[in-house]
């Protein structure tokens, strides 16, 4: 079978902010911010007495008015946890664009989820998140990615924890992530082995943007398609270290343009003032201006003030 050019999804996911969801004022902040993306998150932001109230309270939020324009995704308990089952029911209930399944340390994780949400009838379009955050999820990152390819999965994206990798490896936080970088490009090299989106991990110090803006460079440079988030002052970064710059759309229109001359028929590598291109650039820039004209089209929706 051939391997996926590119990722399954061709969605925006710049800016994936994490809002805990037994936090309405938060929740309803999020109608006005200019994520790609919203984790409602039922983790480990929520204290273990408040489980009942934050589904009660996200229940309330999917209900009340549709967040327009961004990725609606549901981090659950774990299913080894009291609370994953009851997670998993409001999850077939709101039917959000993704479930987020923390800690996932093998392929059965993840069908273990792709089983409930069959049983539950949840349509296609949910589909599945995998926070790869264990020694063993990193370990397992590519059979994990390869679940992806099973008849029916929903394998959507991966998303790096950090924190809880930390944790388990004692590996220091430290700008560059120097000891982590080996780690983060094998979840890269997985989710590009199977065609699917791969997020950068939080970074806490949210007061910090200098240093902020150039770990989302480094993930940037790295590959990762965008950064998950835990405070609104990290969405303009993210959008812009994620989003494609004017000459880099320029450099793609001029790619598209020089492949649609006739001339170029039957040719699968030009020349373009010196420099090679070939075909897979071609691929390369369709998906860049697809993902602008994304962007403009979100610009053009919201105004003057958005990013
Ligand atoms: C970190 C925070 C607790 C800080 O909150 P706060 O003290 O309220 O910050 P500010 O006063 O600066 O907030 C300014 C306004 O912005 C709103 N706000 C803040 N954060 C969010 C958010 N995430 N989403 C929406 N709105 C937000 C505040 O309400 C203020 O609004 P207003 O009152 O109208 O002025 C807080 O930022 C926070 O809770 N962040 C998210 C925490 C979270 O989701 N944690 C789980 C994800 S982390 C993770 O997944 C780690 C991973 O698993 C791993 O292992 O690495
Ligand atoms: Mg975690």
């Amino acid at each position: 079978m051939n391997q996926p050019a590119l990722p399954r999804s061709m969605n925006l996911r710049r800016s994936v902010l994490s809002v805990p969801a037994i936090n309405p004022r938060a929740l309803e902040k999020t109608h006005q911010l200019d994520c790609d993306a919203v984790i409602f998150d039922l983790e480990d932001s929520v204290a273990p007495e408040k489980k009942a109230e934050t589904r009660e309270n996200l229940a309330a939020f999917f209900r009340s008015k549709p967040l327009d324009g961004k990725e609606r995704i549901i981090r659950i308990n774990g299913l080894g946890t009291s609370w994953g089952r009851a997670d998993m029911e409001l999850v077939s209930a709101l039917e959000p664009d993704a479930v987020l399944l923390p800690k996932v340390n093998e392929p059965q994780d993840i069908m273990a989820i792709g089983d409930l949400l069959a049983d539950a009838d949840a349509p296609d379009e949910v589909r599945i998140w995998a926070m790869i955050e264990t020694p063993r999820g990193i370990l397992n990152a590519a059979a994990i990615a390869e679940a992806g390819r099973t008849a029916g999965s929903r394998l959507d994206c991966f998303v790096v924890g950090l924190n809880d990798l930390r944790k388990e490896t004692g590996v220091l936080p430290q700008p560059g992530r120097q000891y982590l970088v080996p780690w983060l490009m094998q979840v890269i090299l997985a989710v590009r082995a199977y065609g699917l989106c791969a997020i950068d991990s939080v970074f806490n110090d949210f007061k910090n943007i200098d240093a902020f803006d150039a770990e989302c460079a480094e993930a940037r440079a790295m590959g990762f398609d965008g950064k998950m988030l835990i405070h609104p002052a990290q969405i303009e970064p993210a959008n812009r270290y994620f989003g494609p710059d004017a000459s880099a759309i320029a450099e793609a229109e001029a790619i598209i343009k020089a492949f649609a001359d006739p001339a170029t028929d039957g040719l699968n590598v030009i020349n373009a003032d010196g420099r090679m291109i070939e075909r897979l650039h071609l691929v390369q820039a369709e998906t860049l201006v697809h993902k602008a004209r994304l962007i403009a089209e979100r610009l053009k929706a919201k105004g003057p003030t958005a990013n």
